[in-house]
Order: C-alpha cells, then sequence, then structure tokens
C-alpha cells in the first residue's frame, strides 16, 4: 500500500513539478518543431530547473506553432526553424525533429554557436555522427564549441547507474535487453516507419536496447552475430520489430528483442513479472558462474555462484522500476563432478533518489540538470555521452542493418 502512494506522489510531481523561479542568467532554449516528445523530454523538466527557460518554439506551420506555445505557456514563436537557430536570444536549442532531420538541423544549431540537446538516435548513421560530433573543440573566433548531447535520457537516471554498479563487465556471460510497444500505438504513417526520415524499430526502441548492451559490457561489440528484423508491409526496408545477438571483446553475447507494433501483451511494468504476456522494458545480464571462498567446506566440496541482474523499466524509471539480484548457488563433489546442492537467494533494488534532485525527477530532468552543468562547465554528476560514444552506437545500429540485410538509414544531406 504504502509502495503504491509513493507511487502515485511521485509521478504526480514528475508530471506536475512545482515550477521553480528563474535565474536572470538562465539558458535559453528553443525548441525545434511541435513535437510530442517535447513536454515529457523537455518541457516539463524544465519547470523545476531555476537555470532553464523554454523560451521559443518554431514549426513548419506557423499557427501550430503558435497553439502548441499558448498549450505549453512557452513566450516566443519564431516563424522558422532557421530563425529559431539564428535568433540571438536563444542560447540552446532542443532537436526533436524525425531521425532525418536530426544531422541537418543540429549542424545548422552548432553552426550559428547554440548548445543542442539532440534526441537519440543521434542521426541516421554512423557517417553523419562521425561528422557531426567530430567537431574542433573551439571556433575558429576561439570561442568553445558548444555542447552537444545525444539524449539517451536513460543513462541519467540513479537506477540505471545503480544497474552499473551491480554488474562486473569482464564476467559477463549474455546479457539480454527487450522493449516492446503493442501494436496500435504508432500506425504505418508515423515517422518510426518512414525509411527516409531514418526510422525503423532499431533506431527507436532498438536504439536503447543496443545502449544497454554497450553500457553493461562497457565495450564495443566485435562482431553482430544475428540480425532478424520483422519488416513493415509497406516497406521492406522498414524493421518494425528487430532481433538481434552480438560478441563482445569478453567472449560475452549480447542480444536484444525490440518491437513497435508488438501484439503479445501490454506494457505494465509492475506486472510484467507476475503475469505471463506483459512486457516491461528490461536488460538482463548473467555473469559467470564465480567460485565462492567457503573455509568450512570439506576441501572436495566447491561452491559456486551464479549472479544474474535485470532491471525492468529502465527506459521510464521514475515511473516505476526494479532491479532484481538473484544469485544461484550450487555446492558439487569436485571429485566425482555431482551437484550435491543448489539454492537461490534473490534481492530486489529500487533507486529512485539520486545524488542530486528527488525520487520525482525522471531520466529528463536528470539528463537536463547534466547538460546544463556542462554548459556552465559545472562537474555535475559525471554522467556524461561522449561524442565518440554517440558515433559508436551509430555504428553498431549501421552494422546490424547491414548483417540483416537491409541499407543502414539514408543520409539527406552528407
Ligand atoms: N527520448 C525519448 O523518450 C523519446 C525520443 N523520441 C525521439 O524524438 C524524435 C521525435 O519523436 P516524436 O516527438 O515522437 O515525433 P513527432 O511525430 O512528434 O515529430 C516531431 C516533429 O518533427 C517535425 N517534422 C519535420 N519534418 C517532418 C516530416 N517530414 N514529417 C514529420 N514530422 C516532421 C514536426 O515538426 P513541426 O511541428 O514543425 O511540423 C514534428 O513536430 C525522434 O528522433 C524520436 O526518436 C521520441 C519519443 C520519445
Ligand atoms: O524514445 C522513445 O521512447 C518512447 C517511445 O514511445 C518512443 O517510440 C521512442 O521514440
Amino acid at each position: 500500500m504504502a509502495g503504491s502512494i509513493d507511487l502515485v506522489r511521485r509521478n504526480l510531481s514528475t508530471f506536475r513539478p512545482q515550477v521553480v523561479p528563474k535565474e536572470a542568467d538562465a539558458l535559453r532554449i528553443g525548441l525545434l518543431g511541435a513535437a510530442n516528445i517535447s513536454p515529457l523530454g523537455i518541457i516539463i523538466p524544465a519547470k523545476s530547473h531555476p537555470g532553464v527557460i523554454i523560451a521559443a518554439v518554431a514549426a513548419r506551420d506557423q499557427k501550430r506553432a503558435e497553439v502548441f506555445a499558448k498549450t505549453h505557456d512557452i513566450p516566443n514563436v519564431s516563424p522558422s526553424y532557421q530563425a529559431l537557430i539564428d535568433d540571438p536570444s536563444i542560447d540552446a536549442i532542443y532537436n526533436p525533429l524525425p531521425n532525418g532531420l536530426h544531422y541537418e538541423w543540429t549542424q545548422k544549431a552548432l553552426a550559428a554557436g547554440k548548445h543542442v540537446l539532440l534526441e537519440k538516435p543521434s542521426t541516421s548513421n554512423a557517417a553523419e555522427a562521425a561528422s557531426l560530433f567530430r567537431i574542433p573543440s573551439s571556433s575558429a573566433q576561439g570561442r568553445p564549441a558548444p555542447v552537444l548531447l545525444e539524449a539517451v535520457h536513460i543513462r541519467f537516471h540513479p537506477a540505471w547507474q545503480k544497474y552499473l554498479s551491480l554488474i562486473d563487465p569482464a564476467n559477463i556471460e549474455k546479457a539480454h535487453s527487450t522493449h516492446h510497444l503493442p501494436k496500435g500505438v504508432f500506425s504505418n504513417d508515423d515517422i518510426r516507419f518512414q525509411y527516409d526520415l531514418a526510422g525503423g524499430c532499431l533506431m527507436d526502441f532498438g536504439s536503447y536496447n543496443i545502449q544497454c548492451l554497450r553500457q553493461v559490457f562497457g565495450a564495443e561489440p566485435e562482431e553482430c552475430l544475428r540480425a532478424e528484423p520483422r519488416s513493415a508491409p509497406h516497406d521492406e526496408k522498414i524493421d518494425q520489430a528487430f532481433s538481434a545477438a552480438w560478441r563482445f571483446p569478453n567472449g560475452g553475447i549480447g542480444s536484444i528483442e525490440s518491437d513497435l507494433m508488438f501484439s503479445g501483451g501490454w506494457p505494465f511494468p509492475w506486472l510484467t513479472s507476475k503475469l505471463p504476456g506483459l512486457r516491461s522494458p528490461s536488460c538482463s545480464v548473467t555473469h559467470r558462474e564465480a567460485p565462492v571462498v567457503d573455509e568450512e567446506l570439506p576441501k572436495d566440496v566447491a561452491h559456486t555462484v551464479v549472479k544474474t541482474v535485470t532491471v525492468w523499466n529502465m527506459t521510464f524509471p521514475s515511473v516505476w522500476h526494479r532491479i532484481d539480484v538473484v544469485l544461484d548457488h550450487t555446492l558439487k563433489t569436485v571429485s566425482t563432478g555431482q551437484v550435491t546442492k543448489t539454492w537461490t537467494e534473490k534481492s530486489y533494488i529500487k533507486e529512485y533518489a539520486g545524488k542530486v534532485g528527488d525520487a520525482s525527477w525522471s531520466t529528463y530532468r536528470h539528463q537536463l540538470e547534466e547538460f546544463v552543468n556542462k554548459v556552465r562547465g559545472r562537474d555535475g554528476s559525471g554522467v556524461w555521452i561522449e561524442a565518440e560514444d554517440s558515433i559508436k552506437q551509430m555504428e553498431v545500429i549501421d552494422g546490424a542493418y547491414r548483417k540483416a540485410g537491409l541499407p543502414p538509414r539514408p543520409s539527406r544531406t552528407l
């Protein structure tokens, strides 16, 4: 009961946070497009950040921008994306355009000296990512280059950082990450299913699953072993779902199952583990069998343990999440190889509040905190996504498409 009350309280203040007074030199952020993700991704998080003002929005259709501005209390509407970028009163740009437009508009914003918080996945493909992220650290005028961050929000939440702390990357035998969305949420004409806009399940949900694998192994995969898309009826280059596996440098295997049109259940995360068919985003790591030092045991008995650590709902952990730590113990007679005893220990961990913020802070709020810290030259929590990291992510995505016999997503501007 107390858990349910906490859940309601926490989510009420995530979605309706206390609005704080703004600092005189608050970062003035402009939004490209009247995007669906903007309220969750930045408008609501900005309300509780004293150092951020959502100052303007631009949309392809000015009327649409005006309605969006009114709905979300945004004081200014720019007549076009370019006008927003060129506006000298704007310090930073949030780019939640379709994936295929990320490169073009981020490059334009950076060229205008604006910091950019760029929605995931950073670009259409690795060539674009390399071109975008390998920018000189200072401009010709000697000014420091603007900050550019790929908005992989899940990495900023304390639950994810806690999860990583429970993993021993060198000794992972296998890792599996999943993400399912019920059929009917997105229709075939959604940006996620347009090849020219760099759509595809691997670019969307799959990108989270790949992030999870790269993070838990703390390394880049050496080889894509298997890549199996389920193509959309309207375009076989578009994956509605993607299943894949990679070998990592420690010999461990990482695999993913992502589906944007899943027909096997509904995503009620907190029920997932209780009711079959319900799915939550997850990442599960199984370590190699390891010896347990136990002086009490006879010499001929070996005690080993296999540690499995699973996070449920790493994508929206502030809503609800759980980390399961399962220790499978075995006692074996060494001389005969016979197993004499097995038992399992389970513990469940939750990590809503981190070192900064409180339990109501969403992944997006934590991310905004670090973005502003970086712009202001402050140390922050230490969680950051480096340029090379974003490039490597796109290399893994491109490689999986190639392995599946599909083309990587097209560049529009290179
Ligand atoms: N971090 C997260 O949790 C999430 C991230 N995302 C990412 O954010 C981005 C946007 O997703 P989402 O908000 O769902 O997208 P939307 O369908 O809302 O589209 C975003 C904006 O793209 C603009 N746009 C520009 N050109 C086109 C075009 N040719 N066709 C369609 N739209 C166009 C529209 O702007 P205008 O208003 O000017 O017409 C629209 O508002 C994606 O990169 C996605 O991966 C999405 C959901 C969650
Ligand atoms: O990033 C995302 O997270 C939420 C999903 O609904 C969406 O498809 C995806 O773009």
